[in-house]
């Protein structure tokens, strides 16, 4: 396979030598890895995965998710086999199978739960893990009541808006292969966590964990315990990325389009804004994505990317113009 030769400029720094950890791929070459990998996917259910706003089609899905999901499915039978192997070798007949964890990371409204939610169709498909689970890290934001106590509102989706602890707990019941484990829910409608509400999740093959700081990394406590960074569950991790203009506009563009449909509903937190003149509407998008989303791109989620295996690049259309993969 033909490694690019026209990295994007906003991925520069990651290569140019022999040294970079990743390999780059055009989207042609990145199909090419698809291989007889079949299309399992109709046009409809491909318009049923996606999200408001997001062109994702049948040709992105042969084009990108194809080769995406031969590759993540080769790491599921891999690791399957590696663990049944370890067991016979260490006679470790009472230990369950553990689930293969992998990471979706990347800015608010760059599209990670089409990418989550298309993945994890395909990955069904596979005879390696017919039951595949989603559980986004929004649910583990502490509700809004506490967030205005510690004055957080406009730190959503911070680092400190999270209860880590809680995500770490999950995680590793999770790992250790426990039945029926439960993360709470969050609602885009009420702008909070849904009290009393929970996602189970029992002993899929795989489960899919996407937010936006889920590579996040934290200083390590002076002279304290060491605790795991939420990436050490990760088997896979997987960035979105695109141009931060782009992701700007998609934000804006979103918000006036939920503004004509969800924000009619009298239950959505942002209910106020469907009845303001639209330029009003966009002054409040604009403020929302400059004050919260953009700064915290840049100091919390745009760092991370180098610690991905896999990122995946959109353009303005977000379709996605070039892959890195992560060298073994
Ligand atoms: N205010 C809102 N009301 C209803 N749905 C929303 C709202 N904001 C975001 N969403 C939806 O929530 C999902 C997650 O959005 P987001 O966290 O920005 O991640 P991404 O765009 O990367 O998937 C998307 O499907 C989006 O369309
Ligand atoms: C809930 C979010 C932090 C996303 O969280 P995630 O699912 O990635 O954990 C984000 O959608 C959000 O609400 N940001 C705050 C600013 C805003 O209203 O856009």
């Amino acid at each position: 396979m033909d490694q690019m030769n026209n990295a994007p400029a906003a991925l520069d720094h990651f290569r140019g030598d022999d040294f970079s950890p990743y390999r780059f791929f055009t989207t042609e070459n990145w199909a090419g890895f698809r291989a007889d990998t079949p299309m399992t996917l109709t046009e409809d259910e491909v318009r049923r995965l996606r999200s408001l706003n997001d062109p994702v089609d049948l040709d992105e899905v042969r084009r990108i998710y194809l080769s995406l999901s031969r590759l993540l499915s080769a790491h599921v039978e891999s690791s399957q086999m590696l663990f049944e192997q370890r067991k016979r070798f260490l006679n470790l007949s009472d230990v369950s199978k553990t689930p293969f964890i992998i990471g979706i990371a990347g800015s608010v409204a760059v599209g990670k739960s089409t990418t989550a939610r298309v993945l994890a169709e395909l990955l069904k498909r596979w005879p390696a893990s017919p039951k595949v689970d989603l559980v986004t890290t929004d649910g583990f934001l502490y509700p809004n009541e506490v967030l205005r106590r510690e004055n957080l509102m406009d730190r959503k989706g911070f680092p400190e808006s999270y209860d880590v602890g809680t995500v770490l707990r999950f995680l590793s019941d999770i790992k250790a292969g426990r039945p029926n484990v439960s993360a709470p829910c969050y609602s885009h409608m009420t702008y909070d966590v849904l009290p009393g509400e929970f996602q189970v999740v029992d002993r899929p093959d795989i489960l899919i964990f996407e937010g936006i700081n889920v590579l996040q990394v934290r200083d390590l406590p002076e002279g304290g315990k060491i605790v795991p960074f939420v990436s050490d569950f990760f088997d896979f991790s997987i960035y979105i990325d695109a141009d931060e203009a782009d992701i700007h506009t998609w934000y804006v563009d979103r918000f006036m389009r939920l503004r004509d449909t969800a924000f009619r509903n009298p239950d959505s937190f942002f209910h106020r804004y469907a009845a303001i003149k639209e330029e009003a509407a966009r002054a409040i998008a604009e403020n929302l994505w400059q004050t919260i989303n953009l700064r915290n791109l840049h100091q919390n989620i745009l760092p991370t990317r180098p610690r991905a295996d896999l990122i995946l690049r959109k353009g303005p259309d977000h379709l996605i113009e070039q892959v890195a993969l992560r060298k073994l």
